[in-house]
């Protein structure tokens, strides 16, 4: 058995090191992110989380973690920005108000497969010219869903969250120790 992280997010890999497990292997999966027309965020974040795993190749014994982490505000979906232009829109929806984080999880073996859904409720203060424009200059919004990373500079923007922080970063851990144990992974094999 190897343990695939179907994932290219350097996070990922980081939050999954928190439960001592280092993967055999990292194959990033290469979907269409694209949601669908009228399709919201739960239902879109369930349906990547699911297709990236199917879309990593592994063999009939291996696990494979997958995940896919998208802004919510309200029926919208908010992925990752192509522009500081789109960022720049995204963190002036999102600010001064609460919205909604998921990351959805799929794990396969073989040709089974577990999932699960974390949700985290985010409130953003409004943003200043200023403040927004010194946060896009840094670049932190690159690649992330919703244009910001909490656990960087956007830190300072967040004065409340509910939920789990780990699912905001991208992998909340204890639906993920949960998933990998129904998929037979020794999590808790002792030293
Ligand atoms: C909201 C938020 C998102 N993010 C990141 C987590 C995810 O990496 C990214 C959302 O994109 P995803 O599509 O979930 O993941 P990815 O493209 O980075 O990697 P892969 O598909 O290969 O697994 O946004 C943060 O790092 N911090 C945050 O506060």
């Amino acid at each position: 058995m190897r343990f695939i992280l179907g994932s290219g997010s350097p996070r990922r890999k980081e939050l999954l090191a928190q439960l001592g497990i280092v993967p055999d292997a990292i194959l990033p999966p290469d979907i269409d992110e694209d949601p669908r027309k009228g399709e919201l965020p739960r239902p879109y974040a369930a349906r990547l989380a699911r297709e990236k795993a199917l879309a990593v190749p592994a063999g009939p014994d291996d696990i494979v973690l997958c995940a896919d982490t998208t802004v919510a505000l309200g029926r919208r979906i908010l992925g990752k920005p192509a522009d500081a232009g789109e960022a720049a829109r995204f963190l002036t929806a999102l600010g001064g108000r609460r919205h909604q984080v998921i990351t959805a999880l799929a794990v396969r073996r073989g040709d089974r497969l577990w999932t699960r859904e974390s949700l985290s409720d985010v409130k953003m203060k409004r943003l200043s010219d200023h403040e927004l424009n010194a946060y896009l200059a840094g670049g932190e919004w690159q690649g992330k869903a919703g244009a910001y990373a909490i656990q960087g500079a956007a830190g300072a923007f967040i004065p409340w969250i509910s939920g789990s922080f780990a699912g905001i970063v991208g992998l909340p851990l204890a639906e993920t120790a949960a998933l990998l144990q129904a998929a037979g992974y020794p999590l808790w094999r002792s030293p």
